[in-house]
């Protein structure tokens, strides 16, 4: 099927659908924005066009976001209050609030370098705020922007590893991971170690060991990062599934055409010079 075709049918699927033109027009157009620059066949880079338009139709189907369809949210998991952090003499966060529920997905964004990552290891407990507090009702899973694997291990031993610690016995840990690898249309029984996985692959490992033992709260730094598209659905399916089960999530993202998805945004774009 050329690509022409492959995005008439697309756009057709998703009119029948029901999805709205404005939806649907800004996925036809990224699907051929990257068609084209990527020169792949569509059947290669997204797979059959009424399959593909039944997830994003999953995906965006307005339902998904509806008020009246959505348990309401539960009480504070997440709340950070006045956070202020410094690196020698450049102030990075000053004075950042933010709260969030059970069932509530939030989303930080702002420019390159303002911080983002910073709050994130702030609210995970694992970078020290200058000013302020955190407060976290439950249990914590983090997925690094960068780094969070072992290199010589395998994807299994992983979650082995990090089941340990969420006090999950082997085999329990090992069969939660490859569930929530199968959900992200990975095979996490490979025998390849992590040092060989592509970025993608190893951002799916490590979206999963954020996920394993069912924390409260989930802090997702750039969680898809290097993922193709269907897996960057799959990876939305899963937040939701998150959220409607109660869970809290925090998701640092640069892709600001998610933001009709999620309950808060924080934007940390600083508004005017700090002084130091
Ligand atoms: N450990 C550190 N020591 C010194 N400076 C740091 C440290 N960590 C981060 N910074 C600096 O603090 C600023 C904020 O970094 P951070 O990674 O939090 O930003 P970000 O918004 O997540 O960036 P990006 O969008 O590029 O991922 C940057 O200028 C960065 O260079």
């Amino acid at each position: 099927m050329n690509q022409d075709r492959w995005l008439a049918v697309l756009a057709g699927e998703l009119d029948r659908r029901g999805i709205a033109a404005e939806h649907a027009a800004p996925v036809v157009a990224e699907a051929a924005t990257h068609l084209r620059e990527s020169g792949e066949a569509p059947l290669r880079a997204f797979g059959p066009p009424e399959e593909y338009a039944a997830a994003v139709a999953e995906g965006l189907g307005p339902a998904r976001w509806a008020e009246e369809t959505r348990a309401p949210a539960g009480g504070i998991r997440l709340d950070a209050r006045g956070i202020g952090k410094g690196y020698g003499r450049r102030r990075v966060l000053h004075n950042v609030d933010l709260t969030v529920r059970a069932g509530q997905v939030a989303a930080v964004v702002g420019a390159n370098g303002c911080g983002k990552s910073t709050f994130l290891g702030i609210c995970a407990g694992l970078v020290g705020a200058d000013h302020g507090r955190v407060r976290v009702r439950g249990t914590i899973g983090y997925c690094p922007q960068y780094h969070g694997t072992v290199d010589f291990l395998r994807p299994d031993e992983h979650f082995v590893l990090v089941g340990a610690g969420r006090g999950l016995p082997r085999d329990r840990a090992r069969a939660a991971g490859l569930a929530a690898a199968a959900e992200l249309d990975w095979d996490g029984a490979t025998r390849t170690q992590a040092r060989h996985l592509s970025g993608g692959t190893r951002q799916k490992l490590n979206l999963v060991m954020a996920g394993l033992g069912e924390p409260d709260v989930l802090l997702l730094d750039e969680p898809y990062q290097g993922f193709d598209r269907g897996s960057y659905l799959d990876f939305w399916q899963q937040v939701w599934r998150w959220r409607d089960a109660g869970r809290a999530i925090v998701i640092v993202t640069h892709l600001l055409n998610q933001l009709d998805r999620v309950d808060t945004v924080l934007d940390l774009t600083p508004k005017e010079a700090v002084p130091c």
